[in-house]
């Protein structure tokens, strides 16, 4: 039995925003990627599970075009980034926005200037029309205008989160990327910003490729989940699904010690 969903959340005809196909990536001896396929749709909440080291970060950086591949195809919008100018590929890097783990913000810079960095490198904006998309974006956030001139150092961790997702959207996204979005934050705090990604999602129409180890955020705003193990994803779809598979690894990360509660639960 295959547990991928290839129709996407809309069925067949929904709308591939990422396709990756027989991806090989490597670094020296190490194979991490080996010939690993996945689509993330149009609108969707992808989830990306796997174990610590399997290469979730490895795949999220080389879709972003940072790491070297040595074989398969990514395209993105359509197109095949391998096969761009840098000009197109620097276009369409402007579709997406991305969080990194633990927020990755500037240290030197305001929260304002940190939210106004990839409006500097990309468009020919007044500064008084860049402190304005600034304060909208703090806000979209959940952010009080005062956090604009703290710096990063001066923030709570979920503020830290709030800042470097406003960042993500400065330029009007239609795909993001989270690197474990919730880790660090307490409880209700990782709660409250699953809440915020999924009513974004939601208002902004927004595409999201999240890697997570967190439970309830699968159960809370993902769409679909795809778990990667041994280089590969070795299932995709609803949570659903992957709850009822029989395959060994997706067992134990969610039905183990951890897991099993949730599965015992099931989605909310
Ligand atoms: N630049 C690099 N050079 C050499 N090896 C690397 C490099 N980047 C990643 N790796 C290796 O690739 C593997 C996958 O790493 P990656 O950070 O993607 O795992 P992960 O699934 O995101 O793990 P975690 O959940 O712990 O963050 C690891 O063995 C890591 O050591």
């Amino acid at each position: 039995m295959s547990f991928f969903d290839n129709n996407g959340p809309g069925g067949a005809t929904a709308d591939v925003i990422i396709s990756v196909r027989d991806l090989i990536v490597g670094f020296g001896d190490k194979v991490v990627m080996k010939g690993l396929d996945l689509d993330v749709y149009r609108g969707e909440v992808l989830g990306f599970v796997g174990g610590s080291g399997q290469g979730k970060s490895v795949l999220t950086r080389a879709i972003l075009g940072l790491v070297p591949t040595r074989g398969g195809s990514i395209r993105i919008f359509g197109r095949d980034r391998d096969s761009l100018a840098p000009a197109e590929r620097r276009a369409l890097e402007q579709r997406w926005g991305v969080l990194f783990q633990n927020g990755a913000l500037f240290s030197g810079l305001t929260v304002k200037q940190n939210i106004q960095m990839p409006m500097r490198e990309t468009r020919d904006l007044s500064p008084r029309l860049m402190d304005e998309l600034a304060m909208l974006k703090l806000d979209l956030v959940g952010l009080k205008p005062d956090a604009a001139d703290k710096f990063p150092s001066e923030l709570s961790g979920g503020m830290v989160k709030r800042a470097a997702l406003a960042r993500a959207l400065a330029l009007d996204p239609e795909l993001v990327f989270l690197d474990e979005p919730t880790s660090g934050l307490d409880p209700i705090g990782a709660a409250e910003f699953d809440e915020l990604i999924g009513t974004l999602q939601k208002t902004l129409g927004l595409t999201v490729f999240m890697v997570t180890h967190d439970l309830d955020s699968l159960y809370a705003i993902c769409d679909r989940v795809a778990a990667l193990a041994d280089g590969k994803v070795i299932a995709a779809g609803p949570l659903d699904t992957l709850l009822e598979s029989d395959h060994p690894w997706l067992r134990a990360y969610f039905h183990g010690a951890r897991g099993g509660r949730f599965a015992a639960k099931g989605p909310d």
